[in-house]
């Protein structure tokens, strides 16, 4: 099976509501949708989001970066070859890991394509079943409180709650949401890089001293700031994850020689693909560290790949933020994962699956 082709296309899909963190509003996912031909006639589907606050990439950047660089280094390559194949998208070009990401998502898509088997089986197998989180947007208390009620009547048993913004309201964002949930549902905080060490150590002991029982606080300092983080990680009894700080397998393996994160956030969006989340997910097995798998604002098509993923590694893979599909207002996917509220699965059906995908605008 030899690539023939990469076509681009663009996907809209309006959220539900508008998603809101400390660095950004957005009110529709619009992303760059990649198809990988061969010659046999399969493709393989991936996706890339453009977060530019980020990872730095914006839709000409993915484009470019997929047209001219990588696109010409992958045609007439065989599919078969999926450690060499995967070599070269990571090498061709520095950064653009959302590039990268989206074509090794369809190279992978194709990889289990050509075995007849879902692309969990080929990553090793597992129970194709998780359970995901859902965002509660940063805003003011008693709409956070209202979404977070009406998300635990929908059946999300933990919750996502974005702060990171003025850090006395987070504090009573934070106990209002608490005690409206308590019992019924696990909250996880993200505060994307909003507060400063000395503030994050301040509101999480506040929190603490007033009974709040989080599950884990995600980023938050600002990403280069890995002397904040452990800063943070040395002084709360909430286990503290790294998202923004951490992309590659090197940065992984400092970080958690410093001790400044508890837990990692892998996102395909920052690791450039499955290859190097595979090689994260085994560097945080043998240290014993457990990783949260996340998105970006993704539709079905990319999270699809991380779901696969997660199944595999699921003895270091113990948090779900597969939550971009509950996010849209539909899901332009038919495929074999399956997105139900919390619930996800997959079906036994090739690869990622994908059998079409709706109002995908096709790229000259
Ligand atoms: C969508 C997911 N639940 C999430 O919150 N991801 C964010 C970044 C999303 C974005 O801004 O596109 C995160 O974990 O920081
Ligand atoms: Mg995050």
């Amino acid at each position: 099976m030899k690539i023939t082709d990469i076509r681009l296309g663009m996907l809209k899909v309006p959220l539900k509501t508008p998603f809101k963190t400390a660095l950004r509003t957005v009110h529709e996912i619009e992303d760059v949708v990649v198809m990988v031909e061969t010659d046999t006639g399969h493709v393989g589907y991936g996706e890339a989001p453009a977060t530019a606050v980020i990872t730095g990439d914006i839709h000409g950047s993915i484009i470019e970066a997929i047209r001219t660089v990588i696109k010409p280094k992958l045609v007439g390559l065989d599919i078969s070859d999926l450690n060499h194949v995967t070599r070269v998208i990571q090498n061709c070009i520095m950064k653009n890991y959302s590039a990268k990401a989206a074509v090794e998502i369809a190279v992978y898509d194709l990889f289990a394509q050509l075995y007849g088997a879902p692309l969990y089986k080929m990553l090793g197998g597992g129970v194709p079943k998780l359970t995901t989180d859902l965002t509660i947007s940063v805003d003011y208390i008693d709409k956070m409180v209202a979404d977070s009620l009406d998300a635990v009547d929908r059946g999300f048993e933990t919750l996502k709650v974005k702060v990171g913004k003025d850090i006395g309201v987070d504090i009573e964002r934070v106990k209002a949401i608490y005690a409206a949930v308590e019992g019924r549902a696990l909250i996880r905080l993200d505060a994307n890089q909003g507060w400063t060490a000395k503030e994050a150590v301040y509101a999480l002991h506040k929190l603490e001293d007033a009974g709040v029982r989080l599950e884990l606080v995600e980023q938050p300092v600002k990403a280069l700031d890995i002397d904040g983080l452990k800063y943070v990680t040395d002084r709360v009894h909430t286990p503290v994850m790294a998202d923004e700080t951490t992309f590659s397998p090197r940065e992984v393996i400092e970080l958690i020689k410093m001790r400044a994160a508890d837990i990692i956030n892998i996102k395909l969006m920052k690791t450039g693909g499955i290859s190097n989340a595979i090689k994260i997910a085994d560097i945080c097995s043998f240290y014993d560290m457990q990783c949260m798998i996340g998105c970006m604002l993704e539709t079905s098509i990319s999270v699809s790949a991380a779901v696969h993923l997660a199944v595999a590694k699921s003895d270091v893979i113990t948090k779900v933020d597969l939550d971009g599909p509950s996010l849209c207002s539909f899901d332009p996917v038919e495929g074999n994962v399956l997105f139900e509220g919390a619930d996800i699965s997959i079906e036994d059906t090739p690869g990622l699956g994908i059998r079409s995908i709706k109002g995908l605008n096709m790229l000259a």
